[in-house]
């Protein structure tokens, strides 16, 4: 881990963004992996270009139930994103989820995106604190950044390319939130990958594992890490009873 996540800042991104190459062990990754292809079959949405689980429920009126995440999810993951300060002058308590209503990430949401598929650009919206801490699984995948154009629709180009590998955590915060638009490409191979447009390539493990600027996907998973900002207080139980 780095002493603080300036060390693991991306440049070059209107608001401040964090890459950690190796976030987790390739063990921890494995553990991660049995988990969730062994939750009961139920968990899992299935949306047109990819499926996902939703921990520990699905919100209701942009407020989460009050049961707390399961331990597979939490450790080590959250102690670990804690650990790491934003800066060392700042100290030990300043961390990436200081800020936000409950300190630390109460909701996790897991996608898996098969070769050829992806997620349009959006905005996730006004739910959760605007910090998105995102772990990967598997295979590596590109998040592109959009801008808006004056009438409000997306930009047809991505401005910016940020490269995520397996076990990688990549963190956003504040203006990529609020004013910019995220999204997968539905493509089976990535072309014109390089440091002129990948903007976290000094940050990669593995840079050499991209040939010629290609790169070709395989099923990649992830775990995104938010904070909600309304947490119900009926309880989950009384809400499954509806
Ligand atoms: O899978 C990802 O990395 C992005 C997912 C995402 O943007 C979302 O679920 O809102
Ligand atoms: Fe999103």
């Amino acid at each position: 881990m780095p002493a603080s996540l300036e060390e693991v800042r991306i440049n070059g991104l209107p608001s401040f963004a964090y890459y950690i190459a190796d976030f987790i062990s390739k063990e921890e990754e494995q553990v991660l992996l049995d988990k969730i292809e062994t939750s009961p079959k139920p968990r899992w949405k299935q949306l047109s270009r990819r499926r996902l689980q939703t921990w520990p429920s699905d919100l209701h009126k942009d407020a989460l139930l009050g049961s707390p995440l399961p331990k597979w999810l939490t450790e080590p993951i959250i102690p670990r994103l804690l650990s790491c300060p934003i800066s060392v002058e700042g100290g030990h308590d300043h961390h990436i989820f200081g800020d936000s209503p409950h300190g630390q990430p109460n909701h996790v949401l897991i996608n898996e995106y098969l070769p050829g598929q992806g997620i349009m650009p959006h905005k996730d919206g006004p739910a959760y604190h605007p910090v998105v801490c995102t772990v990967s699984l598997r295979a590596s995948l590109c998040l592109d950044i959009y801008g808006s154009k004056e009438d409000g629709a997306t930009e047809e180009d991505p401005r910016w390319r940020v490269l995520q590998e397996p076990r990688s955590l990549l963190i956003t915060t504040g203006d990529l939130y609020t004013e910019y638009l995220h999204g997968i490409q539905e493509v089976k191979e990535y072309t014109n990958l390089g440091p002129s447009t990948i903007c976290n390539w000094d940050l990669l493990r593995s840079p050499h594992n991209i040939i010629d600027g290609r790169l070709e996907r395989h099923t990649r998973t992830s775990l995104t890490y938010r904070d909600v900002l309304k947490v119900s207080r009926l309880s989950a139980k009384l809400m499954g009873k509806r």
